[in-house]
């Protein structure tokens, strides 16, 4: 019997194109499309039970990010997890992860934020670009989580929250009954 509902808020970034909307388009909806729009922003909500526990999860799907994207106060503000998504058909998208991370990192002034970095795309393995341990030890270096997805056969979507659900509840201190949303100071 699940518990009381939790509230969690996910925001997934990434560079253009990596798939972050089929991603969490196949999550919520349960299907994939081949065409291309470039999303502005989406946010989804679908409630999830893990390890016996009702999450209500609420899931911003944003826009593609490049190096010079400044992070919108919106995905920071609020937000309980993050997962970063990349491309194994492209080096360059994988390169972006670490640069996207350290701007949220900088931006909320934490040390840590609780995420899971996603090489979307698996199923296109002939034009694989990013070796699956690059992936392992990006997120190692980070301390979070890593998986491989592909949201066009539906492998590992699911997966992909509960490891954000999870990353939040590892980093939530053991005598603090909710994670606090990151946030930050106003200068
Ligand atoms: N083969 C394959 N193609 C995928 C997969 N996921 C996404 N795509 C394709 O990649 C393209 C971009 O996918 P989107 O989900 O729109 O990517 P996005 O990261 O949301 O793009 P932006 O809105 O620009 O940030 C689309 O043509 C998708 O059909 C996948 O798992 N496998």
């Amino acid at each position: 019997m699940p518990n009381a509902l939790k509230k969690r808020k996910i925001a997934v970034l990434g560079p253009r194109s990596v798939g972050k909307s089929s991603l969490v388009k196949q999550f919520i909806e349960n299907h994939f499309q081949d065409s291309y729009y470039p999303t502005i922003e989406s946010t989804f909500a679908k409630s999830v039970v893990y390890k016996g526990v009702e999450y209500d999860c609420h899931i911003i799907d944003t826009a593609g990010q490049d190096e010079y994207s400044p992070i919108n106060a919106q995905y920071a503000i609020g937000i309980h997890g993050y997962v970063l998504v990349y491309s194994i058909t492209s080096k360059n998208s994988f390169n972006m992860i670490q640069i996207i991370h350290d701007k949220i990192v900088d931006f909320c002034g934490v040390s840590k934020i609780p995420c899971v970095i996603v090489g979307s795309k698996c199923d296109l393995s002939i034009q694989r670009q990013v070796d699956s341990k690059d992936g392992e030890q990006l997120a190692k270096e980070n301390d979070c989580a890593w998986i491989e997805t592909s949201a066009k056969n539906n492998i590992n979507v699911g997966k992909v929250f509960e490891l954000c659900l999870h990353e939040i509840e590892r980093n939530t201190k053991p005598n603090q009954a909710e994670p606090p949303a990151k946030s930050c100071v106003v200068m």
